[in-house]
């Protein structure tokens, strides 16, 4: 993807200003600043959930395979499909295992047969590390009977259901306990061997364990992005050095 001077405004209040970055494929790029600089705002942009919110203006371009992502002969329910999205608390629906990774492959009708969809929800749930722990109750239990950090896998595998490109993630080990975290990061660099994947943290650790690269946000503004050794060890902007250096934020 190419997202080029994107500047977004929430009604008079302008929260991105003239974002530019790559995302390459097979990378995780990770978005870290100071709250309320931008990140999650931009995250959305990827996959146009702002569409349709009142008041927001989007100035700039965003281009996937070469193609603008807002012409108009592009199918917001199709495009959205490339993306999985992965919130900060798990929110899995209230029904069963089962039915919380069906959903997705079933509302797009991408499996032919009840055998297909069997493999495809085993499939989702063994590539979110989740399968072992599950496989006996995927009937019995609902997805809300799981721990957190198995309700966070869930909700992965629930966004591999639909086949995605990208993997949206915004703080997704934000509300879960370090062990959880450890498995969901381990998680996330398998995953990027098939998606590319953005994640907001707010962990500078987590962005060093897992990023390839990290984009850092200051007031709305994308002030640096590089290598993740660059921008921890040799940041060039002194802003983003106070930042990672813990200076603030
Ligand atoms: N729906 C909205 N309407 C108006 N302003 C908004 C809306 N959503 C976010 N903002 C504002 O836009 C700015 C950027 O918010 P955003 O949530 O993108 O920041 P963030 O970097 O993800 O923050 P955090 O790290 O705290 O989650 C903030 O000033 C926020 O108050």
């Amino acid at each position: 993807m190419q997202v080029r001077d994107l500047s977004l405004f929430y009604g008079a209040k302008q929260a991105l200003e003239d974002v530019s970055f790559d995302l390459f494929p097979r990378e995780i790029l990770a978005f870290i600043g100071p709250s309320g600089c931008g990140k999650t705002t931009a995250l959305k942009c990827l996959n146009r959930m702002h569409d349709g919110t009142r008041g927001v203006r989007i100035e700039g371009s965003i281009e996937m395979d070469g193609r603008d992502i807002h012409h108009p002969d592009i199918d917001p329910p199709l495009y959205r499909r490339r993306f999985g999205w992965v919130a900060q608390k798990p929110n899995p629906f209230p029904s069963s295992i089962w039915q919380n990774v069906a959903y997705g492959a079933r509302i797009h009708g991408l499996m032919n047969t009840s055998a297909d969809m069997e493999a495809h929800v085993e499939d989702c749930l063994r590539r979110a590390f989740l399968w072992d722990e599950v496989k006996d109750h995927l009937h019995k239990k609902q997805g809300t009977d799981l721990s957190g950090g198995q309700q966070q896998r869930l909700c992965v595998a629930r966004a591999l259901a639909t086949q995605p490109d990208v993997l949206l993630m915004d703080e997704p080990t934000g509300s879960i306990d370090p062990i959880a975290t450890a498995k969901l990061e381990e998680l996330m660099v398998e995953l990027k061997s098939n998606h590319a994947i953005v994640v907001v943290t707010h962990s500078m650790m987590e962005a060093r364990r897992i990023a390839d690269r990290v984009a850092y946000f200051h007031m709305g503004k994308l002030l640096e992005i590089g290598p993740t050794q660059m921008i921890f060890d040799h940041a060039q902007n002194a802003k983003t050095r106070a930042f990672v250096g813990g200076e603030f934020g």
